[in-house]
Formats: structure tokens, C-alpha cells, sequence
């Protein structure tokens, strides 16, 4: 198995010569200084991240975890668990909300089955089980320690096989009937925040589910009483195999320099457990958007991210993350190709 530790080593800071050359540039481009607003922090964020003054985006992926959650038996979702291989099957033949905005923006969709409670076939699937869902963390821990890293090390795997094939900009996607439950307990150990203030209403909840999901995920806490200071055991005992995967993706996309636009919640919540295990991945990560879900504007503060995009979406899959590619495309874009005043013999400020 891979070495956690070796990997979070491997995370370092973001180049700053990269990012005093990408500023310099911005301040000589066609445009009175800062006018273009997030769009050059953007550009700077990436210099730093791929230690280039002039960072280009070639190659894009969103990398979609599909697994299933044991708490699924206390009714926390709107949708029946069955929904998770379906929608798997749905992502393989390009049906799905990520299938359509991966095309219009130039990303390959890798699915990946790290849990699915389902025996699912398909050439385009990468088979990575490592056990047919969670328990049920209202009455055990939702996987062990050793699964939380497997899961993890598989993340890194599929992270380490695109990079191989080549990768500039990531984005992180999920499927799992369940998870939102899953990403509201890992937020209210980690944040150290009641359940209820990080808990919504997921796939769409009416007002009395969700005063059970509540219960739930504030018994599942009783019940495996996490370490808030140990976030492998909190991905653990109240987590999910495909945020595990995530955690995976994101820490090994930081460590072979690959900016990773974190999508809504549940992405979000695999963010905030890298976050915690090693804080420098922050620099790395940008996020797609602001998620309806309560508690993705306390991960993204948090993590001192302010999301791209405001959509008002509530999917996940990786479509919010997907969608602020053309943003982060635009930054770039007009970092690498606009006219200096030089260049344009255009007069700078007097
Ligand atoms: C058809 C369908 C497609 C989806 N695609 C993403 N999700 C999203 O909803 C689920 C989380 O919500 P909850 O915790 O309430 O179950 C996850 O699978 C998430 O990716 C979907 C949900 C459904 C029903
Ligand atoms: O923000 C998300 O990722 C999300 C929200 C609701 C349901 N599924 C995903």
C-alpha cells in the first residue's frame, strides 16, 4: 500500500518567483491594473501551483467516485440507493448532467466503481471495489482505517495514471445515494460545528426527513465518537469510500503540481479532509462553485476559497467544478495572450 505520509511530503509550496513573474505580467497587459479582477489571481494562483510564469491548460479531466453508504438504511436520502449503480451505468453510456458539460468543456470523465454495492461491468469502468458500500455509521464505523487508506491510495492511483497520460487541471466528481449525509458528518467533526448547521436537505429532503437526518448523523458521531483531531479516523467511521478516493485525487494532484477545482459539498468535504491532513494543499485547490447544500460556505471559508461560480446547483457529479473550467480557461487565456502596452503601443497610466 502507499505510504500517506510519503505522499503529503511530496506537497510543498506554491513557487514564488513563478508567481512575482506572473504578476509582473498582469501589471504590463492592455488593461488598467486589477481590472480583471479574480480572473488574475487566478492566472497567479497557477503560476505558483505549476511553477510557470505563463501556465497553459491542454488536458482536463473530472474524476467521478461512485460508491454507496450504509446509513442509506435510516432513510437520509430522498432517493433509493439502487439510483447509484444507475446513475454509474448512466456516466458510462454519457447520459448524465457531467457528460454533457465534460464535452462542452473539453474534459475526459474517468468513472470509477471504489464502492458501489452493485456488480458493475463496462470497459470504460475502472473496477477499484473496496468493499459494496459503507456500513451503517448510525450503528458501526462506515469503513476501517485500512479501507479509508486503500480508498485514498486509489485515488492516487487513477490521479497518477492521468497525469501519466497527461494532465494540466482536475476536477473532482462524485455519485454515491447517501453521501451528502456522509459529508455533513465529516464537516461537523472537522469544523467542530453542530450536525445541524452543516446538514441540508441533499437530493431533496421534506422538513421532517431531514430533522431525522440530523438525529442520524449526530448518533453516528455518538456512536463511533471520532478523533476531531485525526481525520483519517473521522473519513473513517463516518465518511465514504468515494470521499476517501477524493482525498486521494486532490493530495496526489497537489503533489505532482496539477491545480483541482473542487466541485459542491461532498467534493468539498474530501477537500477539507487533505486540508487536514496536510494545510499547503489549500494553494492547490480552486473551487467551481457555491453548493445550495448548508455547510459548503463553511468548508469553502474554511479552506479560504471563494467558490467561482454561484449556480444555486445541488447535483454534484463534478458539474459545478466542470462548468468553472471556462472561467479558469479565461483566466489563463488572457494571462498568456493579450497584448502588452508595449506589445500594442497602447499608453499605460500617466
Ligand atoms: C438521479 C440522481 C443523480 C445524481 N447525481 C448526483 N447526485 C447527488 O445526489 C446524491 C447525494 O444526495 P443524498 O445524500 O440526498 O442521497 C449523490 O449521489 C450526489 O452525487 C444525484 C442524485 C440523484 C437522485
Ligand atoms: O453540492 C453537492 O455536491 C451536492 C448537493 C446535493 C446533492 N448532491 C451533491
Amino acid at each position: 500500500m502507499f505510504e500517506l505520509q510519503d505522499l503529503i511530503a511530496r506537497i510543498t509550496p506554491l513557487d514564488v518567483a513563478s508567481i512575482e513573474l506572473a504578476r509582473a505580467r498582469q501589471l504590463q497587459l492592455t488593461k488598467p491594473a486589477g481590472s480583471l479582477g479574480r480572473l488574475e489571481d487566478i492566472a497567479v494562483q497557477l503560476a505558483g501551483v505549476t511553477r510557470n510564469a505563463m501556465p497553459e491548460i491542454q488536458r482536463r479531466a473530472v474524476v467521478v467516485m461512485a460508491a454507496d453508504h450504509g446509513v442509506t438504511a435510516e432513510g437520509v436520502s430522498a432517493f433509493p440507493k439502487d439510483v447509484t449503480p444507475q446513475m454509474v451505468l448512466n456516466f458510462l453510456t454519457g447520459g448524465a448532467a457531467i457528460n454533457v458539460l465534460a464535452r462542452q468543456a473539453d474534459a475526459a470523465v474517468t468513472v470509477v466503481d471504489i464502492g458501489v454495492d452493485a456488480d458493475l461491468q463496462h470497459p470504460q469502468l475502472l473496477s477499484r471495489k473496496v468493499r459494496s458500500g459503507t456500513a451503517n455509521m448510525a450503528q458501526e464505523a462506515a469503513m476501517s482505517r485500512q479501507e479509508a487508506l486503500q480508498a485514498i491510495g486509489i485515488g492516487v492511483e487513477v490521479l497518477e495514471r492521468l497525469a501519466s497520460e497527461g494532465l494540466d487541471l482536475v476536477a473532482t466528481g462524485e455519485m454515491g445515494i447517501g453521501n451528502t449525509t456522509a459529508a455533513s458528518a465529516i464537516t461537523a467533526c472537522l469544523l467542530n460545528v453542530p450536525a445541524k448547521d452543516v446538514t441540508g436537505r441533499g437530493t431533496g429532503i421534506d422538513d421532517q426527513q431531514l430533522a431525522n437526518k440530523v438525529r442520524i448523523i449526530e448518533r453516528a458521531i455518538a456512536q463511533n465518537n471520532p478523533d476531531i483531531d485525526q481525520p483519517l479516523d473521522v473519513l473513517a467511521k463516518v465518511g465514504g469510500l468515494e470521499i476517501a478516493g477524493l482525498v486521494g485525487v486532490i493530495l496526489a494532484a497537489a503533489a505532482r503540481r496539477i491545480p483541482v477545482v473542487l466541485d459542491g459539498f461532498i467534493s468539498s468535504a474530501a477537500g477539507l479532509v487533505a486540508y487536514a491532513l496536510c494545510p499547503t494543499v489549500k494553494d492547490y485547490l480552486l473551487a467551481g462553485h457555491l453548493s445550495v447544500e448548508l455547510g459548503h460556505r463553511l468548508i469553502l471559508e474554511k479552506l479560504g476559497l471563494e467558490p467561482l461560480l454561484n449556480l444555486h446547483l445541488r447535483l454534484g457529479e463534478g458539474t459545478g467544478a466542470v462548468l468553472a473550467m471556462h472561467i479558469i480557461e479565461g483566466a489563463l487565456r488572457t494571462h498568456r495572450e493579450m497584448s502588452t502596452f508595449a506589445e500594442a503601443g497602447v499608453s499605460d497610466k500617466a
